[in-house]
């Protein structure tokens, strides 16, 4: 079964996706990396060149495009501000799992990457971290807490419960 990861920046949907694609046999497709091949360049000349709005319309083309495919898709932390995302992930095929992360971890994990345009001011991203909970409760069918526990753990218990979405849509068929 497919399934998608979504959640706040660092809250390991690269990471997470990379250990489940060999666990159930699918391939990883990271919403991240589309974009740089797509785009030919890293995602900090992408921002400052076509700004936040070019990126997030880069995103929705990519979210589009591999959104039915088979496979682990890890998105960017970003995918659920744009409506047009939220509805492509609430019709999408696979589950939708959220990466549950709180902010302290969150800082604990990433800062001193300058990967990432959005993260490097605490107090913007702690702003960006309040508004987003609720758009990413508002697409998961699945929600994982990940504070304090190993990306295997968290794997592990997103692939228990994946065993139990699965049992429940073939009692209810
Ligand atoms: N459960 C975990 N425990 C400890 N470290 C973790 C865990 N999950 C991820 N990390 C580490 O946190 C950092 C960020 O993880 P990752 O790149 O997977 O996040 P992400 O959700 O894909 O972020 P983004 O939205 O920016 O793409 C990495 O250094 C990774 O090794
Ligand atoms: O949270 C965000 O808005 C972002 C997260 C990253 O995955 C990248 O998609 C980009 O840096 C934007
Ligand atoms: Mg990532």
């Amino acid at each position: 079964m497919s399934l998608i990861l979504v959640g706040f920046m660092g809250a390991g949907k690269t990471t997470i996706g990379q250990q489940i694609s060999p666990l159930i046999h699918l391939p990883q497709q990271d919403l991240d990396d589309l974009i740089i091949k797509k785009a030919g360049k890293p995602i900090p000349q992408i921002f400052d060149e076509v700004g936040e709005a070019g990126f997030r319309q880069l995103e929705t083309q990519v979210l589009e495009s591999t959104i039915d495919d088979a496979a682990v898709i890890s998105t960017g932390g970003g995918v659920i501000m744009q409506t047009i995302n939220r509805h492509l992930l609430q019709g999408a095929l696979a589950p939708v799992v959220y990466l549950k992360t709180s902010f302290e971890t969150i800082l604990a994990r990433i800062q001193n990457d300058d990967n990432r345009p959005l993260a490097t001011n605490i107090t913007a991203m702690a702003r960006l971290f309040n508004q987003r909970q609720s758009l990413y409760e508002e697409v998961a069918d699945i929600v994982v807490d990940t504070d304090a526990k190993s990306p295997a753990f968290i794997s592990t218990e997103i692939m228990n419960q994946l065993a139990s979405v699965s049992e429940l849509r073939h009692s209810a068929m």
